[in-house]
């Protein structure tokens, strides 16, 4: 395999066609881009542990080799110019499969009369039972498993196919509780578009050029978003990749329009597919199918296929939407099973994706949600946090001070969540070991909050901070800051003796002062310098306290 032939470039941010050889230099960087939010690698392996894998099975008579043989419909004479020499005899490897048996050396542009005769055959048949079989060889996922596709269509698509992977029901006392949040945005948004998918107003479909009518009108669909959405690509080139019958493309499909799609060309016999375009039309980005869409391709790949993992050539401004995939800079795949194969492009960054074995893709909010509830139990089991008990009924007066005094000793609910007297006034602001949780510290303390107020108050700067700002003067202040301080407020609290109960509340009240000078008036305002200088005296302030606390 010569993978350095005469491949031309192709620019994804211009669309210069200078020749390069540049695999290695994006290969090597190795920025770590671990995706974060959706799955530690622990959380996946945990997951995957949780879901059932049916047994392996080395049947490598694979389905995929009569896609994989289809004709194009039309032969360009000058498809030299665009697929790659490397393309050209690795299309042998695709062509052959997994058995290897099929001697035919032809690249794309050499398909025969013969072969273009032949009938059509679907890599999904329909409505009937669909034999689905992995691509890979050494038991990448190992599964044949045959599910009744009830799709009234040949677009059953890869949405009604089942992976191989059951979600595990909890049958009889399940041990989640109800109450308790079990979503958050991206399990959200991921459930929705699944219920758009159940109730049939939503399809990912997967296919390739295999000259059935719908499935044509798709592909242009997708091409002419494609077009639209990566200006710098060749249009041309755009359209042959689409149409190569050795590329196929999973695609979003709403209410029969192709919203978006990725179109990749799977390396059988590398078990690795190369991400050629990705893109979602304008009006509908940022709603979760790019997100959907790549977890329909990675099934797919997975099952379909028998592919390990997946590379692209990610656009510069698109690197975000990758690493939120699971792709990383790092190429961790072996070069040799994908050096020579892949196409290079200019401006772009190779990206790789291992593709989980067991990881549900097309069912993941399920699992996170589940995840969760796991976690959320086992909280329960360690610790009250959960038990929430009536607020204590009482009236309070003026700056927020209690009129009637509760000892905390006498709440109930506080002993019962684990609470100890010593836990009383617990402070990160920490005093000499011989003056914590005595009287004494805590008069010390007082002392300090009432000194450091009246120095406050003396500071030059403290005048817009003296009173709670007056409605009458400034109308709209109360809309805008809705936890309004001051040091009037501020000294009564003090005064009660009682409601500071820790250093870090009076803290907070100072800087809430503060902040909400620095939200409501501009940087250049009097009253937000104001804020800085008197926020300024305040610190040193303390931290002179705090240091002359812990002096011998
Ligand atoms: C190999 C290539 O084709 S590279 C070129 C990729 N394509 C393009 O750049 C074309 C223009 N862009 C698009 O078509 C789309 O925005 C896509 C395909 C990149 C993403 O599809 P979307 O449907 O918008 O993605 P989706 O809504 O699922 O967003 C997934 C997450 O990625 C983020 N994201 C989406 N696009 C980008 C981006 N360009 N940069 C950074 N983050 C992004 C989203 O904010 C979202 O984050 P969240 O999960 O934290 O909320």
């Amino acid at each position: 395999m010569d993978g350095h032939g005469s491949a031309p470039v192709r620019s994804r941010s211009s669309q210069s066609t200078s020749p390069s050889h540049s695999h290695s230099h994006s290969a090597s960087s190795s920025a770590h881009h671990h995706h974060k939010r959706k799955f530690s690698a622990a959380s996946a392996a945990a997951a995957a542990a949780a879901f059932d894998t049916a047994t392996p099975d080395d049947n490598d008579d694979s389905e995929e080799e009569e896609e994989e043989e289809l004709p194009p419909e039309n032969d360009d004479s000058d498809e030299d110019d665009v697929v790659t020499s490397n393309d050209d005899e690795e299309e042998e490897k695709n062509v052959t499969g997994n058995n290897g048996s099929n001697g035919n050396n032809d690249s794309i542009r050499n398909f025969t009369a013969a072969r273009l005769a032949r009938p059509v055959k679907q890599e999904r048949d329909v409505g009937g039972v669909v034999k689905m079989e992995p691509g890979g060889g050494d038991g990448v996922l190992g599964v044949v498993k045959e599910e009744r596709v009830t799709g009234q269509t040949s677009t059953g698509g890869s949405a009604g196919l089942v992976s191989g992977i059951v979600v595990k029901e909890e049958n009889g006392k399940g041990i989640f509780t109800d109450n308790i949040q079990t979503s958050g945005a991206y399990t959200a948004r991921e459930e929705g578009l699944k219920r758009e998918e159940e109730a049939g107003r939503l399809k990912f479909f997967c296919c390739s050029n295999d000259g059935v009518d719908q499935h044509m009108i798709w592909l242009i669909g997708l091409k002419n978003i494609f077009a639209r959405q990566l200006p710098n690509m060749p249009k041309e080139y755009i359209v042959r990749l689409v149409m190569d019958r050795t590329h196929k493309s999973m695609m979003v499909i709403r209410h029969n329009h192709v919203v978006g799609g990725i179109t990749y060309r799977p390396y059988a016999s590398q078990r690795f597919g190369e991400i050629a375009f990705c893109a979602i039309t304008a009006d509908e980005q940022v709603k979760g199918y790019g997100t959907r869409l790549m977890n329909h391709l990675k099934q797919h790949a997975r099952d379909i296929d028998g592919l390990t993992h997946f590379l692209t050539y990610a656009d510069n401004n698109a690197v975000g939407y990758f690493v939120k995939q699971g792709f990383t800079k790092e190429i961790t795949l072996d070069k040799n099973r994908w050096q020579g194969y892949i196409k290079d492009y200019d401006g772009g960054i190779l990206m790789e994706c291992k593709i989980n074995l067991k990881l549900p893709y097309t069912d993941l909010a399920t699992m996170i949600r589940r995840q969760r509830q796991a976690i959320d139990e086992k909280i329960r089991e360690l610790s009250k946090c959960h038990i929430v008990y009536e607020g204590i009924n009482f009236q309070k007066k003026e700056a927020g001070i209690p009129k009637k005094l509760l000892k905390l000793e006498d709440i109930s609910s506080l002993k019962e969540a684990g609470w100890t007297p010593d836990q009383w006034g617990h402070s990160k602001y920490k005093a000499p070991n011989s003056m914590v949780d005595s009287v004494q510290y805590r008069q010390h303390l007082n002392n300090f909050m009432r000194s450091l107020l009246k120095t406050m108050n003396e500071h030059p700067d403290a005048w817009p901070f003296k009173e709670p700002v007056d409605a009458r003067e400034v109308p709209d202040y109360y809309d805008i800051i809705k936890d309004p301080m001051d040091l009037k407020t501020m000294l009564k609290r003090v005064e009660s003796e009682v409601y500071y109960v820790t250093f870090e509340m009076f803290v907070a009240d100072a800087k809430r002062m503060f902040h909400n000078a620095r939200t409501y008036n501009a940087p250049e305002t009097i009253y937000y310098k104001c804020a800085t200088r008197l926020e300024n005296h305040f610190s040193n302030k303390v931290m002179a306290f705090f240091q002359s606390l812990t002096k011998p």
